[in-house]
């Protein structure tokens, strides 16, 4: 009988691990809104989950308003004057005239200001040329003006009962600006959800504390705090747990009782000293574990009550790509938003893998290189704008922060990929997707 050959478990087996997209599925079934609304003042809503549709109450703008400082007049009068108008009166943003525009005559008008009723086009004051006569003021208008130029229509923004922005969305600079424009001043969103943050580890050492043989400081805990910052939600840094089971079993009952969300790092693997997993077996619902990854295989998910329980990988990388791919968009899910997946970019490939196993998707650590002269797969020529490509961190090691460091995004090696040649159109993840600011 031939020898039994030894299991390597880090590179067995991911025909019957969980696929990427079948984590997701599973995220997406189950992550549901778990907070309550509440009313959140503009200057504070940024980031946040927006709970109930925002509709406009009037039109926006309010009324047709000249889009440009300058002269507003009937286009019907355009030829019967030749372009040459008295000019009888003069509006300015916030003082609408309070009756008709005189046939035949002009409106001197700003930017902003409300057209009086019968004029429906305006002259910009650079095209003009305005003069006195006898104490009036007149202008002459160029000819070539199309009827309704530079005016800017009543409701041509939002339409009264336009919806601007749906519940679920998160709230940008851009929905905030709008919902300021139909005269509100707070917006109903969900409250932040509770989310406990904690390390697992014998050798994890706190921040100053003196560095002693084997150990290794957490990185992962301000790593995930500064990820978290970046998402509506109330963080309780619950510290480092030893690599005891009593002590994961109690922690982990306590702050099942009073969060949303419990965050671990490290312990998710195999190992006899890897408590977490089992824990949230003991004592809740595992509801997936081991993905066809890397990295992140060990990445969990499941509940104790009614608390959700993300086991990522304690190595650092590991754990940040899990986070980008999952995590993120669990927390947003359960916080109310609608579910999007980060959009991908598809780059040529400056890189090459040789021998990449299949069955598994592999998250690179992928730098955006601009070549203006270059043009696509390496063709001659130079196209306008030049090609972007993607180069590929050099070592891939899970626990090298220096290429989480080094890298604008994740390359995404599909599982039925082996190989990857230079020029190869492949996908990528920019971390601006996943809400991580810019370098
Ligand atoms: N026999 C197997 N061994 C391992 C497997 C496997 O499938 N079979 N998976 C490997 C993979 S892949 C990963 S990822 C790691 C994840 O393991 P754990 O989640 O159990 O994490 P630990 O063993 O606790 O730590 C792994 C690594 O990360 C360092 N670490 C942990 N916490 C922190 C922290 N807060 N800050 C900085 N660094 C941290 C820790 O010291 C270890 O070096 O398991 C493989 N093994
Ligand atoms: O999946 Mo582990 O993350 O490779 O080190």
């Amino acid at each position: 009988m031939p020898p039994r050959k030894l299991l390597d478990d880090c590179f067995l087996h991911d025909r019957d691990r969980l696929r990427h997209d079948e984590a997701l599925s599973i995220l997406r079934e189950r992550m549901r809104p778990v907070t309550a609304p509440e009313p959140v003042s503009l200057a504070s809503a940024l980031g946040r989950i927006c709970a109930e549709a925002v509709a406009a109450p009037r039109p926006v703008p309010g009324a047709d308003n000249s889009a440009v400082d300058g002269y507003a007049f009937a286009h019907s009068d355009y030829e019967a004057t030749g372009g040459f108008f008295p000019i009888s009166t003069r509006i300015a943003a916030g003082h609408p005239a309070d009756s008709p525009l005189p046939v035949g005559s002009a409106a001197r008008i700003f930017t902003g200001a409300v057209m009086p009723p019968r004029a429906d086009t305006i002259a910009m004051q650079e095209d003009c040329e305005p003069h006195e006569q006898d104490g009036r003021g007149f202008v002459a208008i160029p000819p070539g003006l199309k009827p309704g130029a530079n005016r800017r229509r009543a409701g041509e923004d939002l339409r009264a009962g336009d919806v601007l922005v749906e519940a679920g969305t998160i709230l940008r600079p851009q929905e905030i600006g709008a919902i300021a424009s139909t005269g509100a001043g707070a917006v109903s969103c969900f409250a932040p959800l509770k989310v406990a943050i904690l390390s697992t580890g014998d050798e994890i050492l706190e921040a100053g504390a003196a560095f002693r043989e084997g150990a290794v400081y957490d990185s992962n805990r301000p790593l995930l705090s500064a990820l978290l910052s970046t998402l509506p939600v109330a963080v309780s840094d619950l510290g480092v747990l030893p690599d005891k089971a009593g002590i994961v079993r109690t922690a982990l009952t306590d702050a099942a009782a009073g969060h949303d969300v419990i965050l671990t790092t490290g312990g998710a693997s195999r190992g006899e000293e890897d408590h977490v997993i089992a824990t949230l077996s003991d004592l809740g619902h595992r509801h997936m574990w081991q993905l066809a990854i890397k990295p992140g295989r060990p990445m969990a998910m499941g509940q104790i009550g009614d608390c959700v329980v993300l086991g990522l990988p304690g190595n650092p990388v590991a754990a940040f790509v899990c986070f980008v791919l999952y995590v993120r968009q669990a927390l947003l899910a359960l916080g109310g938003a609608t579910w999007r997946e980060p959009r991908r970019v598809v780059l040529e490939a400056d890189f090459e893998i040789a021998d990449k196993k299949p069955d598994r998707r592999e998250f690179l650590r992928g730098l955006m290189i601009d070549d203006p002269a270059g043009s696509p797969n390496g063709g001659s020529g130079g196209a306008p704008g030049g090609v972007r490509r993607v180069a590929k961190y050099p070592r891939d090691g899970s626990g090298l922060i220096t290429s989480l460091r080094e890298a604008d995004g994740l390359i995404e090696i599909p599982e039925d990929v082996t190989a990857v040649r230079r020029g190869d159109r492949v996908r990528f993840l920019p971390f601006g997707e996943a809400g991580l600011p810019p370098r």
